[in-house]
């Protein structure tokens, strides 16, 4: 309120209140007009109340808004975070299904299965290009004593060790898994008899060399192992049979040796 305003509405209550005016004929009028404008003034006063309360429940709400703006945010990074390590999960458990399907658990080798595919893959392609490729059937010599004598976990132990020996050993694209107990396979793609014969051949000189450790004792393992190179129009099953025969062919010969398919 300005100054000149403060002292007229000063003047006006004065002018009101003084008994010697209150038969003046404006008395009324002015009277009437000061409650007109105590009025206009209350009203305007309670509009600005009402303007000043909205404009402060508007400022609340933007701030409940913005605070519930980042609630659902930290909801919705702390859901990614949970599907990030869900997908995380599902990644690693996938690629260990994978593995358990394809692998066998104690020596970590290819299991029959992936060994299968190759097998079909490489008479495919032997057929379609004409280039040759080997199988060799190796398997572990009288390992039934090894087990008896210094019991399953020893047994174990030598199985692990030879395959790890006979991965080391055989070529990049040579595919090298557990065929079953203590028999594994070599799968030798382009390859001719005589080159799987010297790998084969190397590969029994390092698990010759191998040295498995059992108390004071060091056992020496042996492995006797059949040889076979694909024919034309054989089917993968008819190449094993060959390589086992040849297999058996050579535990018949005292073991320790190795034996190439007809
Ligand atoms: N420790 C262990 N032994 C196994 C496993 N799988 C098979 N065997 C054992 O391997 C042995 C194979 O014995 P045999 O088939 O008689 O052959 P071998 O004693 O090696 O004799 P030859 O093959 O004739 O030299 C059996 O005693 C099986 O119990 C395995 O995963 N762990």
């Amino acid at each position: 309120m300005s100054r000149d305003q403060g002292e007229l509405e000063t003047l006006i209550k004065r002018l009101l209140a003084d008994p010697d005016l209150r038969e003046h004929p404006l008395n009324f009028a002015l009277g009437q007009l000061w409650f007109q404008y105590r009025e206009l003034l209350n009203r305007m006063e309670r509009i600005t109340r009402m303007s000043d309360a909205y404009q402060s429940m508007a400022r609340q709400r933007e701030l409940s808004l913005a605070e519930r703006f980042d609630k659902q945010l930290r909801q919705l990074e702390k859901v990614a975070r949970i599907s990030d390590r869900y997908q995380h999960m599902m990644r690693e458990l996938n690629i260990a299904l994978k593995e358990a399907a394809t692998h066998d658990p104690l020596t970590a080798l290819a299991n029959r299965r992936p060994l299968i595919e190759r097998l079909k893959a490489e008479t495919e392609r032997c057929e379609r290009l004409g280039h040759g490729f080997c199988v060799a059937m190796l398997d572990i010599d009288r390992f039934k004593l090894i087990n008896d004598r210094y019991g399953h976990d020893v047994g174990d132990t030598v199985l692990i060790e030879t395959a790890r020996v006979m991965e080391a050993e055989v070529r990049d694209y040579d595919l090298c898994g557990r065929w079953g107990g203590e028999e594994f396979l070599i799968i030798l793609p382009e390859s001719v008899l005589a080159l799987a014969d010297d790998i084969v051949r190397r590969v029994r000189s390092a698990i010759d060399r191998m040295k498995v450790r059992v108390g004071d004792e060091v056992l020496s393992i042996t492995i006797s192992a059949g040889l076979a190179q694909y024919r034309g129009g054989e089917s993968y099953s008819g190449l094993l049979n060959r390589a086992d025969a040849a297999l058996l062919q050579a535990k018949r010969n005292g073991r320790d040796s190795q034996q190439l398919a007809d």
